[in-house]
Formats: structure tokens, sequence, C-alpha cells
């Protein structure tokens, strides 16, 4: 695929920055990649694996004469950084983000940006429990859906060059409103998340109190809770604090299904239990029976991923 901008600046250098270094790379999607982590460490890191053609000391510096520039913080950061930036932001460059929540996001970022110079803020749906520079990997968006937010009077050139890029790095391109996002996030990601930390301090508490051995032996459905578990822990506070409003909605939902399971066990209510299996089965049956896994072999064949 040809260079889709001339030069790129990736500001945080995580799993997200790094994975999307090695698959412009990959593909050639950019001219040349500027990188800028707060943490001297990880711009030592960066350096040391050759990360990107060059990484900042700020991110002034690194945004300044970007085409693109794509805040990979945490999303508690975004509006402290697009501040930092927006002085040197030139006319035309599109700032973007990969936060996993997106109203606040848009809201603490928005202001900031200058006009003549285009926001559009996105999400790759896709990840890993590691973070840090050298946990990127240039295959993490192959097949993957990422969402484009436009927001309010975005320029279509501006958001197919996005895409496109996207699209370059193997990802599935789908646009959504913000509120949307944050609610089918809080479904589908967000709460699960909760979900697995939660069964993991239980299965830790329990652990000391009755040195039985929980975690040793853990079944593969706990051994996944686990590895979710281990996500990084200030990116998983700033998704909770900034989608406050959709986790609520969506915990307070599984709160009271959970209860009438609760209930059905006490009260040895089989039949309740086997049509809400079945029903949930169906569901899964019904995923992949749509051609909606992406993890099937032959998912996006023809769609994405060029071979
Ligand atoms: N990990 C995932 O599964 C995943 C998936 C999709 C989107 N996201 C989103 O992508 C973003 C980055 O996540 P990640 O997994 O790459 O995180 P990460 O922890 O691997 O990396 C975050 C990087 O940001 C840097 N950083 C933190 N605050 C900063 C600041 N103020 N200025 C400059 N750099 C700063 C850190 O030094 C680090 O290099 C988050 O907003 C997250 O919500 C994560
Ligand atoms: O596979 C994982 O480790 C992930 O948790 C990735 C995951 C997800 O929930 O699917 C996590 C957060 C993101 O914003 C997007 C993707």
């Amino acid at each position: 695929m040809a260079q889709v901008y001339d030069r790129v600046a990736l500001i945080g250098l995580g799993l997200i920055a790094s994975s999307m270094a090695h698959a412009m790379r990959r593909d050639g999607l950019a001219g040349q990649i500027v990188g800028y982590a707060k943490s001297a460490e990880t711009r030592q890191t960066a350096r040391e694996i050759g990360l990107c053609d060059h990484v900042a000391e700020s991110a002034a510096e690194a945004a300044d004469g970007a085409d693109l520039i794509v805040l990979c913080v945490p999303v508690g950061a975004m509006g402290a950084v697009a501040a930092e930036i927006a002085p040197v932001l030139k006319p035309g460059a599109t700032v973007s983000d990969v936060g996993s929540v997106k109203r606040t996001v848009i809201e603490a970022v928005g202001p900031y940006i200058p006009d003549g110079v285009h926001f559009i803020p996105a999400h790759p749906l896709a990840g890993t429990e590691h973070s840090g520079p050298r946990a990127g990997f240039a295959e993490l968006f192959d097949n993957r859906y990422t969402i484009i937010v436009p927001v309010q009077g975005s320029d279509t050139d501006a958001v197919a060059r996005l895409s496109a890029l996207w699209q370059g790095m193997g990802a599935l391109v789908e646009e959504m409103d913000p509120e949307h996002h944050d609610l089918v996030l809080a479904v589908t990601s967000h709460t699960p998340h909760l979900i697995a930390y939660t069964m993991v301090g239980v299965a830790d508490d329990l652990r000391r109190v009755t040195d039985s051995e929980v975690i040793k032996y853990s079944a593969a459905g706990f051994r996944d809770f686990t590895r979710i578990a281990a996500s990084d822990p200030v990116m998983w506070r700033d998704v909770f604090l900034n989608n406050k409003e959709a986790t609520l909605e969506i915990l307070g939902r599984f709160t009271e299904e959970l209860f009438a399971l609760q209930r059905a066990i006490r009260q040895g209510d089989g039949d309740h239990l086997h049509d809400y299996f079945t029903r949930t089965r169906a569901i899964r049956r019904g995923i992949i029976e749509a051609g909606q896994d992406t993890d099937a072999p032959d998912f996006g064949r023809g769609k994405a991923r060029k071979e």
C-alpha cells in the first residue's frame, strides 16, 4: 500500500503506539514516524529498539510539522497532551487518538484543536494485557475493527485518509457517534474487564483464606480472566472514570441478572438456569453462523487485508 501520511507523530509509546509503528512500517504507510512518551525510560527503550525514526524530548517537538498526530496515552491524559501540542499544530494536520472511551476524550481534546486542524477520534478494538513500547506487534490490528468517531464538521477527505491508514494497518473501519461507541464498549469491553478484575480478586481472597490452590489449578475460562485482569491499571482506572454513566448502566443490569441466577440456584430452579444458558449459547452460535467471529480463519477475507 502507498504512503498515506508524510510525517506521523505518536504521543505515548505503549502497546497501541508501538503496534501502529510496526504496522505502518510493514506497509510503508508513513514517510517518517516520530514518537514521544512522558517517561525517559520509555523513550530510551524506544530508541534502543528503533521503534520510530526519531524519539522527541517533548510532545510539542514530536507534533511540530506532523501531518498526523495520534494521542496514544491513557484517556485521562489526553486533554493535557492536546494542550501541550496545540501551539505547534500545522494547518491541515489531523489530530486523532486511540482512547478506549470517546465522549470525554472529545470534550477534553476538542477545545484545544485550532481552526484549520482536523480532529478525528478513533478507537482500535484490539489489544492485549501487555503494555509499553516492547509490547507492540504489526499484526495487532489485522481483521480487528477500528471505530472512527467523526466530530461535528469533520472533513470527509481527512476522515477518508485516516480510514485508509487504519485499513492499511489491517483494520476493518466503521464509524459511530461517541455516545453509541461508549455504550457498546461498556457492554463488550469495559464491564467484562470489571467482572474479570472482580473474579480474580475474589479467587485471590479465597486463596488467602483457605490456602487452597484456586489460582494454580484454574481452568481455561478463569485463566482468561487472569489474563484480562493483568491489564494496565492506569489505563483501566481512566476507562472507568471516563465512561461512568454507560458502565454503571450496564453494571446495574448485570447485577439484576446475577441476582436472578443466584435466586434460581438457591431455589433449585433448573428450568430458569437451563433456559438462560440455552439463550446465551444461541448467541454465540449466532455470531459464528453470521460470520461475525473475527477469529474465524476466513473472517474478513477480501474485505480489509491484502494477502
Ligand atoms: N491496551 C489495550 O488493549 C488498548 C486497546 C485499544 C485502545 N487502547 C487505548 O490506547 C491508549 C494507550 O493504551 P496502551 O495500551 O498503548 O497503553 P500503554 O500503557 O502500553 O502505553 C501508554 C503510554 O503513554 C505514555 N504516557 C502516559 N501519560 C502520558 C503523557 N501525559 N504524555 C505522554 N505520554 C504519556 C506512557 O509512558 C506509555 O508510553 C489508551 O487510551 C487506551 O485506552 C488500549
Ligand atoms: O484482548 C484484550 O486484552 C483486550 O482487552 C482488548 C480490548 C477489549 O476489550 O477487547 C481492551 C480495551 C480496548 O479499548 C480494546 C480492546
